[in-house]
């Protein structure tokens, strides 16, 4: 054996010896979490709530808190995402309705959020997502809130107008785009296909790329790359988990104009979330047509030192000229200054809706 073999041989028996421990580890923490499901179902409880997303977001500030390690912080708390995910799966497999098919960013933002153990329903639209969430066909649902080049969603800003669920989570994901074809040479596109959105954030990189390609937008990325799976003059511009999915060659990533492309998502459930020490909550008011309404609003977060995160106007869609307001805060529902300030709002406040609260995602 020559000197690199026999040191390569002495460290694989470390690897070696270091994953079965780790094994034994994960197996225990199994045997916890399942130890946590038998508590949760004690004397018979029927609606017992496995998912956690205040401990989850927990377990995972300390993942990242803890780390001295050669790995990033978020790589690290990746992977408790996935053994968590596993032991809930253990406790009962969360299911989570998106916006289809398997592969789009709706998709990614599921395994993100809930990891690969969870159990996730496609549905065709925004509304369904919210519908499949109300009658039980799902635990949960996953909606995009908002796009950093796009703007707001608005299907979903008129859902959330009306339902009864609560957001439980949210979730953000950069947004990369790729090129992707079944063949491997760029001269042998003659279409790029993609949801308009995405054809609208690769502009740029199209036209200085593939000048004489001919453009059409279709219903979904993923749809796309379906599409591209059967017709080799046919480039998908999709997430690499579709080039994956689908079977295609990605020949450019990246390609999107705006480098910091992401949107976000929300998680909406029945459930309210308990405080995680890290929290936002989510309003939606309109106010009354005075001099300094939204001003006095306003004040009621600023004077108690409520950090407002996020302030969305949209027209009402029953008074001409009315206007919503969807307000994001730090802190969450049940601390002392925000339970004051909301109190407040919603005695000010033509109309209040409170969408929730829910952790700072740790990922
Ligand atoms: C184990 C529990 O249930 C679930 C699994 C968790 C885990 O594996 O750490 C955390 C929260 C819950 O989603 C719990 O409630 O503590």
């Amino acid at each position: 054996m020559t000197t690199e073999q026999a040191q390569l041989t002495e460290i694989r028996n470390q690897i070696d010896s270091i994953d079965q421990q780790i094994q034994d580890l994960i197996g225990k923490r199994a045997e916890c979490a399942q130890k946590v499901a038998d508590i949760k179902t004690q004397g018979g409880n029927v609606n017992a709530v496995f998912y956690r997303p205040e401990r989850e977001a927990q377990v995972l500030r300390a993942v990242k808190e803890r780390n001295t390690s050669l790995l990033p912080d978020v790589e690290m708390a990746k992977l408790f995402r996935e053994i968590m995910s596993a032991c809930l799966a253990l406790e009962q497999p969360v299911s989570v309705a998106f916006l289809g098919p398997e592969g789009s960013y709706s998709h990614a933002s599921v395994v993100k959020q809930f990891g690969s153990s969870a159990h996730s329903v496609a549905v065709s639209t925004i509304e369904d997502v919210f519908s499949a969430v109300d009658k039980g066909d799902a635990n949960y649902g996953i909606v995009p809130v908002e796009n950093s080049s796009e703007g707001v969603v608005k299907s979903t800003q008129n859902e959330l107008i009306k339902t009864n669920l609560k957001i439980s989570g949210e979730v953000s994901l950069a947004i990369h785009h790729c090129l992707m074809s079944k063949s491997t040479a760029h001269e042998n596109i003659k279409k790029v296909v993609a949801h308009q959105q995405a054809l609208g954030q690769c502009e740029t990189w199209l036209k200085n790329n593939l000048p004489w390609a001919e453009i059409e937008a279709v219903d979904s990325n993923a749809l796309a790359a379906k599409m591209a799976q059967e017709d080799e003059s046919l480039a998908a511009i999709a997430s690499e988990q579709a080039a994956q999915l689908y079977q295609l060659i990605i020949l450019d990533s990246n390609i999107e104009d705006f480098k910091d492309n992401t949107t976000k998502f929300w998680v909406i459930g029945k459930e309210d979330t308990q405080p995680s020490g890290e929290d936002k909550t989510a309003l939606i008011i309109s106010i009354h047509n005075k001099a300094g309404a939204l001003l006095d609003i306003l004040e009621s977060f600023s004077k108690r030192d409520i950090n407002m995160t996020r302030i969305v106007s949209r027209p009402s869609t029953d008074k001409t000229w009315d206007y919503l307001f969807f307000i994001d805060v730090l802190g969450h529902k049940d601390d002392e200054n925000v339970k004051e300030a909301l109190e407040e709002v919603e005695s000010k406040a033509a109309f209040y809706k409170l969408l929730g609260s829910f952790p700072v995602s740790p990922l």
